[in-house]
């Protein structure tokens, strides 16, 4: 299927990481009619606006990317926010997005779905058939949710609304905060603050021996205009580079993109979360799709994009 040029697509939560790459590509790709509204100017959670902003719009496509998201940190500290938001935001986007005869929507998920034992590499079919890693379950119950609307109204109705299920993403337009933040952006500006005030060490959580799987925002992107014009199926996808690293590895990484000097520290106080999540990628790769950017390179834009937007 071949999206005009011309066709509405709303994409949600398009100043986030993910949002915000989509909005780009579309552009890239010549995509004249991008429906897009802040948090301030739509509250996602409140299902009364969400039902008047689709009734009065008519979106043709929706890329649903705005959803309370943060780190292992963020998601263990607030489990109340991390399953409330979810579900209200989602629900709203997926009933009205059919009430109002959106042709095709397609739902972000994420890896953290899967039991936290899962078979490595993850395949799709791995979902419910364990126990959540704990430090996010309430997350993941939202987002398996979230699949299960997709697929209930797929079945019940024809509604032609598909999940993609991210790996760990970074890049451009990534939240960095201290303490919310996810592990990579979180180490490129401890990394960054450290060598600026000339400190002898950073402090890094946990043992350093969790194994994650991270995949450029840009790429990620890609696959998300790639599925949109070319599945329609009821099972998710998974979308992740195939490659995973060591959490000490990546510190040893971010530390030779930032170029600080000093020892590593490890605070074995904080949780190391689930021991390993990497994707099976066969259905996305077997559909055609293929990632482009290496963590290396990845990195190195996303510090330099750090440097140019966000630190002072
Ligand atoms: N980041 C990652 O590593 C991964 C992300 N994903 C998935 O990708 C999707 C996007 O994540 P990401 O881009 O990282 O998240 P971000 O936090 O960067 O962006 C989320 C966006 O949603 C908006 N938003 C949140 N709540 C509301 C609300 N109530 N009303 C309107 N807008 C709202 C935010 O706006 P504001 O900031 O103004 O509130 C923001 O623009 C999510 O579904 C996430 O689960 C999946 C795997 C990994
Ligand atoms: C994408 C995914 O992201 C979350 O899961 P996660 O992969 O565990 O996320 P994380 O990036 O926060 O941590 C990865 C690892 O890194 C270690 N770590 C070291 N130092 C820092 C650090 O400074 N910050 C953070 N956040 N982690 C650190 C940390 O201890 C852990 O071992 C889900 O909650 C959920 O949101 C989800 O779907």
């Amino acid at each position: 299927m071949s999206i005009d040029k011309s066709d509405k697509i709303y994409v949600a939560g398009h100043r986030g990481l993910v949002g915000s790459a989509v909005v780009r590509k579309l552009q890239s790709l010549g995509f004249t009619n991008l429906l897009l509204r802040t948090h301030a100017e739509l509250d996602l959670t409140v299902q009364s606006a969400v039902d008047a902003f689709f009734a009065a719009e008519k979106p043709r496509y929706v890329i649903l990317s705005a959803a309370k998201v943060g780190g292992i940190h963020a998601n263990n500290t607030y489990p109340a926010d991390f399953i409330t938001i979810n579900l209200q935001i989602q629900t709203n986007i997926i009933t009205s997005s059919f009430s109002h005869g959106v042709k095709k929507l397609l739902f972000l998920g994420s890896s953290c779905i899967y039991p936290k034992f899962a078979p490595q590499p993850i395949p799709e079919s791995a979902l419910l058939t364990g126990p959540l890693e704990p430090t996010n379950e309430w997350y993941a119950v939202a987002k398996i949710a979230g699949i299960k609307m997709c697929q209930a109204y797929r079945l019940q109705h024809k509604f032609d609304a598909i999940s993609a299920m991210p790996t760990n993403l970074y890049g451009p337009n990534d939240n960095f905060h201290p303490e919310n933040s996810h592990v990579l952006p979180a180490l490129l500006r401890r990394f960054h603050e450290a060598k600026v005030r000339g400190d002898e060490r950073v402090v890094v959580w946990g043992s350093g021996t969790p194994l994650r799987e991270f995949l450029h925002v840009d790429d990620l992107a890609d696959a998300v205009v790639f599925l949109l014009e070319n599945y329609s199926g009821l099972e998710h996808v998974n979308v992740g580079s195939g490659k995973e690293v060591s959490i000490k590895e990546l510190a040893e990484l971010v530390r030779e993109v930032v170029g600080f000097e000093g020892e590593l520290v490890w605070d074995k106080s904080k949780p190391d979360g689930t021991p390993r999540k990497l994707m099976d990628n066969s259905k996305i790769e077997s559909l055609g799709w293929q990632p482009k950017i290496s963590l290396k390179d990845g990195l190195a834009d996303t510090y330099k994009w750090y440097l140019e937007n966000v630190q002072q």
